[in-house]
């Protein structure tokens, strides 16, 4: 194994992700930042200034476990302090499994500002991977606004509250169509067709392929807010990864995915090779105002780039097809040989209940009635060093009233702002029930991604209603579950997921949807922080740890 080293800058930049110019968050001058690609085994090393020049940052290395280094998270006011401006700050990490990952922003809103990139890892030399494939292609999705994410922020923590609403474009690796289309030719639409000659910012990248060989996609969501669906016309698509997770290999002619996600996907070049055809991108789960992302597969041999596909871009599932959503999530199950579940029926089961709320007119989401508001000293630091003033010491509850009717419109008149931890034994086995529930307006659920921190979890099992643990626990897969860091739980329903707390460190586990993290939907799972040795000094200083060693030196 090696070590990769990567020297960074982030900074704003002028940027036109959709060809219409704004502000993004760049890496190294670049937008998307730069993909990060190593071996299993491998330590990689990224040497990070913050050019910002009134913002800290920090960056996390989404999917990646940081078993031994949970200080390399990069989780703002939970495994570390922000980077402040001019300063550096290494992340020195293993990335131990191959698989499809991908690095962002988590402080404040900053990865809808643009902060993410891909994150690569291949097998280790002489391993193999269960399929076979000839070429690859990798693709980041995002969706952008024209509002500054500043902006964006100070509108969702007003009263009154001023949502985001819908994205204005999609983007496939940073790149969308705004004020031009690729698909004119074929709509009444009076948007006009694009004319690139390929060196704009906004350009699409053509997948450019030969016949008859396998290619290896990529995709990885790191939308602020859209659910998505992709699909690439007249080519059926196997799935075989997800967030670096084998599955039990199925096709399909379109897939979903959600923010925080990631899957490879394997397709075969054995249509026409004189057309070209469209890769597609579209909103779901929310009533879209955004139009789908395009590009091509070019079959580049044999049919020059700019001819127009014979017919046009696919139209996707319905936004609000939820049947069509399940059936694909449902499909997604794990490769044989992957780890199983332990089988135990003795352990800590946490039920979340995932309403919105109002606090004090403010408009938030919260989880058994809390808000999670993070607290000034990360809570790595504060729970190593037993500072009991730095956060709530009331263990946040693990269930929420039985007579709750996740049916209706939200009715949580004790709602409160909160920042306690739920604090798990060290090797305990944690079940997990996600219940979504009816959010502040009538007859409405939303989808929430969940994302795990430090683990993966297996998905065992999604249902509809309320959770009842007599009868639904029955309906747990305990054999061939996905393994996985990110999860869907569907409106008026129910996601059961288990994990072995086996990382000491703290970790974040919250909806994936920027906004809604902001606006409180999430919580903290720390398990065996004082078995860890020393943590580095430089991630800590901030808040009560930074007074400390102020203290310390001072005596
Ligand atoms: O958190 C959200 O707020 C809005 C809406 O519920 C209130 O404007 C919305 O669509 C969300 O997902």
């Amino acid at each position: 194994s090696k070590t990769r080293h990567f020297k960074w800058e982030v900074e704003y930049m002028y940027w036109s992700p959709d060809c219409v110019e704004g502000v993004v968050l760049g890496i190294n001058g670049q937008f998307p930042g730069p993909t990060i690609r190593a071996r299993a085994g491998d330590i990689v090393n990224v040497e990070l200034k913050n050019k910002l020049t009134t913002e800290g940052v920090v960056i996390h290395w989404h999917g990646i476990r940081q078993q031994g280094t949970p200080w390399a998270d990069g989780t703002a006011s939970i495994s570390q302090c922000v980077i402040n401006p001019g300063e550096t700050f290494v992340y020195r990490f293993k990335v131990e499994r191959a698989g499809t990952y991908f690095y962002h922003g988590h402080y404040g809103m900053q990865r809808s500002a643009g902060l993410y990139g891909s994150l690569i890892v291949d097998v280790a030399k002489g391993e193999k991977e269960p399929f076979h494939y000839d070429g690859e292609f990798d693709i980041l999705l995002s969706d952008w606004w024209h509002e500054s994410v500043h902006e964006q922020e100070l509108g969702l923590s007003s009263k009154p509250f001023r949502w985001i609403g819908e994205p204005q474009t999609l983007l496939m690796n940073g790149r969308g169509q705004y004020n031009c289309s690729l698909a004119a030719h074929y709509s009444n639409s009076s948007s006009s067709q694009c004319m690139f000659r390929g060196n704009e910012q906004c350009a699409p990248q053509i997948l450019r392929v030969i016949p008859n060989k396998i290619y290896r996609l990529r995709v990885t969501s790191s939308t602020s807010l859209a659910s998505l669906n992709l699909q690439i016309s007249n080519h059926k698509m196997v799935l075989v990864e997800a967030d670096g997770n084998y599955l039990q290999p199925f096709a399909v002619d379109d897939m979903d995915i959600y923010s925080g996600e990631s899957y490879s996907v394997l397709f075969t070049t054995d249509q026409n090779p004189s057309n070209n055809y469209w890769v597609s991108v579209s909103v779901r789960g929310r009533k879209p105002n955004t139009t789908q992302a395009l590009t091509m597969l070019n079959y580049h041999n044999t049919t020059s780039a700019s001819k127009p596909p014979p017919s046009p871009p696919p139209v996707a599932p319905l936004w609000n097809n939820y049947t069509h959503s399940k059936l694909f999530t449902k499909k997604v199950l794990a490769l044989m040989g992957n780890p199983n579940p332990p089988p135990t029926t003795h352990h800590r089961r946490i039920i979340l209940l995932n309403t919105q709320n109002y606090i004090d007119g403010y408009t938030k989401w919260a989880i058994n009635n809390i808000s999670l508001v993070l607290p000034a000293t990360p809570y790595l630091g504060s729970i190593k060093y037993n500072l009991n003033n730095a956060f709530d010491h009331k263990t946040p509850p693990a269930n929420f009233p039985s007579n709750y009717d996740v049916m209706k419109q939200a009715q949580n008149p004790n709602s409160t702002y909160g920042s306690g931890v739920y604090m798990l034994s060290f090797n305990t086995t944690v079940d997990i029930i996600l219940q979504n529930a009816n959010a502040l307006a009538v007859n409405t659920s939303e989808i929430h991604p969940w994302h795990l921190h430090g683990h993966d979890f297996w998905v065992l099992g999604y249902g509809e209603g309320k959770f009842s643990n007599e009868n639904d626990e029955k309906s747990f897969n305990l054999k061939n579950p996905p393994y996985r860091n990110t999860a869907v739980v569907f409106p008026f329903g129910w996601t059961a997921l288990r994990f072995v707390a086996n990382n000491p460190g703290v970790w974040a586990f919250h909806c994936h949807i920027e906004p809604h993290l902001h606006m409180g939907m999430g919580v903290v799972f720390a398990e065996g922080v004082r078995r860890l040795g020393k943590i580095p000094n430089e991630v800590l200083t901030c808040g009560l740890t930074g007074k400390m060693f102020l203290n310390n030196k001072n005596d």
